[in-house]
């Protein structure tokens, strides 16, 4: 997936820089109803377009907010959660993120952590709202605690893509999110980053400069 993403024009991540475009993304277990929850939502008229080299699918989406067209694509993928890790190219420039679990088995719950960790070490800021998908199959969970979200003060949605029960509101809201974190900080924490790798490049030239060994502490920059 790495080196060549910008020849395929669906991939081109630069278009997130623009105003009206946001990029949200979706992470969980294998059928913790990822794909259907998105289809749930995007029920009328929506375009997958499966591009199956990259294991990814995109699901296009467009909106008025505020009078203005905003352009959403959902990311989903199609496979590399088996691996328990996803290709840092999912995570860039995603505004935000739909954790998905399954509330009829705990297993996807406890995975939620993996997922969250990985996802914070390639956006540490972007909003991320979590799901309990299932809940038709047995009404009775949602009496039960979920703390995951709480811990890490996130949002939480008991969900069913089966019925549509509060589909709409998660993707809804998702989008605002996006939409409200691209204004204020996202732009600004990429900054940031940028700043410190370069930063960090100046500053391992500058002491190879004087006189340290060449390989010593070294990251080769080709
Ligand atoms: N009862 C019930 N079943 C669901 C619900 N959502 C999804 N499923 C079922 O769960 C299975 C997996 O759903 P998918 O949407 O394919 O799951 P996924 O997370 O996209 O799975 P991968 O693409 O393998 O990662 C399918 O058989 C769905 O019919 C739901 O809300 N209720
Ligand atoms: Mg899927």
């Amino acid at each position: 997936m790495a080196g060549d993403g910008n020849s395929i024009p669906e991939l081109e991540q630069e278009k997130y820089d623009s105003d009206e475009q946001v990029k949200i993304i979706c992470l969980g277990d294998s059928a913790v109803g990822k794909s259907k929850l998105m289809e749930r939502f995007l029920l009328d008229g929506y375009r997958p377009q499966q591009l199956s080299t990259y294991a990814l699918t995109l699901y296009k989406y467009t909106t008025t907010i505020n009078g203005k067209p905003v352009l959403v694509d959902f990311w989903d993928t199609a496979g590399q959660e088996r691996f328990q890790s996803m290709h840092p190219s999912y995570y860039h420039k995603a505004h935000a993120c739909i954790m998905v679990f399954d509330v009829q088995r705990k297993v996807t719950y406890k995975s939620l952590s993996n997922w969250y960790k990985e996802l914070r070490e390639y956006r540490p800021e972007i909003p991320c709202l979590v799901v309990a998908n299932k809940i038709d199959a047995d009404m009775r969970v949602t009496q039960k605690s979920f703390n995951f979200a709480k811990k890490q003060g996130l949002p939480f949605y008991f969900v069913s893509a089966a019925d549509g029960t509060n589909v709409v509101k998660v993707f809804k809201d998702s989008i605002n999110m996006a939409l409200s974190y691209k204004k204020n900080s996202s732009d600004f924490m990429d900054e940031v980053m940028r700043e410190l790798e370069n930063f960090e490049l100046e500053s391992k030239e500058d002491s190879s400069d004087k006189g340290e060994k060449p390989n010593e502490g070294k990251t080769d920059l080709v």
